[in-house]
């Protein structure tokens, strides 16, 4: 097995036989993610088993990367077998009724390697809370700043960053590659920033906009105001920002500056990878910043399409608005900062 990295990102190829072997396992496994609530714990379950038969090394870097001992923000893994012809067409959409699909081993290996992370869960605002997102090009969208979007370059964000309930990790599996579509990644130590901005960074001078599906305006200036880095217990720098959503407060010069400064620096800084079919993309929520290049889909069945599942370190905080459902925040407002 090969793994190699930086400190800020690290790559794990998956031995190929044992990769092959388990797939194949998982084709038996006789839960969907999408039916029911019930069954989507059934698989949950069922996935937390497969963990079991992991190589060694892979277990460990995946229990060393939630811990967050290893300072990283990415994780990747590479090599996951998928047969392209098992998967279906990339359906239009992500409703449930388009996924078409018998086997589910992708998103039993993507909940496998969640559940050393962490428990999964969605809002109920995003993909009406499916716990598994089918994130594909949608025709309607390829102009927005969506995952769905296509046709512009999705800016730089961590997911929900006004949300205090955001994610601790995100995990994208992709399924189906596009080697025009890059992934950027960035780890804010990446980012070169003065003394100066880092302090102005680390304090509440910004408004990060809430978005009109999560009750806000869609407007910077309504959002929360936030500071856009922290810190960790540990002394490590995290970030909360998406650029596309954010300002300055209003009459503060230092912080418009230590912003502009930040947001050009992004993109030198960062790495571009081009997800191919079998990668397994994590991204530590409150270390890395990420973003995609603008692609153009053929909207004709065989686009780009990942899998993707939140994943949160602590459930518990999120309890009294999972009233609905067991893995689903409500739609509610109230809970920015
Ligand atoms: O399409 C990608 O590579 C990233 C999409 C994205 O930002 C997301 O699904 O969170
Ligand atoms: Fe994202």
């Amino acid at each position: 097995m090969t793994s190699v990295g930086t400190q800020h990102q690290f790559t794990i190829d998956l031995p190929a036989p044992w990769a092959r072997e388990m797939m194949d396992g998982l084709l038996a496994a006789p839960f969907s993610p999408y039916r029911s609530d019930a069954e989507l714990e059934r698989l949950w379950e069922h996935a937390k088993r497969c963990v079991e038969d992991f190589p060694d090394e892979v277990r460990s870097e995946l229990i060393r990367f939630g811990s967050r001992l290893s300072g990283r923000g990415a994780l990747l893994l590479r090599g996951l077998p998928i047969a392209d012809a098992t998967l279906g067409p990339t359906p239009a959409d992500w409703t449930v009724e388009a996924l078409a699909k018998r086997t589910w081993e992708t998103e039993t290996f993507l909940l496998a390697v969640a559940s050393v992370l962490g428990e999964v869960f969605a809002f109920a605002r995003q993909h009406d809370g499916n716990v598994v997102q089918n994130v594909v090009p949608i025709s309607a969208d390829a102009y927005t700043q969506k995952g769905t979007g296509s046709k512009v370059f999705l800016q730089w964000h961590t997911e929900d960053a006004y949300d205090r309930l955001r994610a601790d990790f995100v995990a994208l599996l992709c399924v189906r590659s596009d080697p025009s579509a890059k992934t950027a990644i960035v780890h804010p130590d990446q980012v070169p920033v003065t003394p100066e901005h880092r302090k102005i960074l680390m304090q509440p001078r910004f408004h990060i906009g809430v978005d009109p599906a999560s009750g806000g305006s869609g407007r910077p200036e309504d959002g929360p105001m936030l500071p856009i880095l922290g810190e960790d217990a540990d002394g490590n720098l995290t970030i909360r920002l998406d650029t596309d959503q954010v300002c300055a407060v209003a009459g503060d010069i230092g912080a418009a500056e230590a912003l502009e400064a930040f947001r050009r620096d992004i993109p030198s800084a960062a790495r571009y990878l081009t997800l191919a079919a079998g990668d397994l993309l994590i991204l530590d929520n409150y270390r890395t910043l990420h973003a995609r290049t603008a692609y153009s889909p053929r909207f004709d069945g065989t686009d780009r399409w990942l899998q993707r599942v939140s994943i949160t370190k602590d459930l518990q905080k999120s309890a009294e608005v999972r009233t609905r459902r067991l893995r689903v925040v409500d739609l509610d407002a109230s809970l920015l900062g």
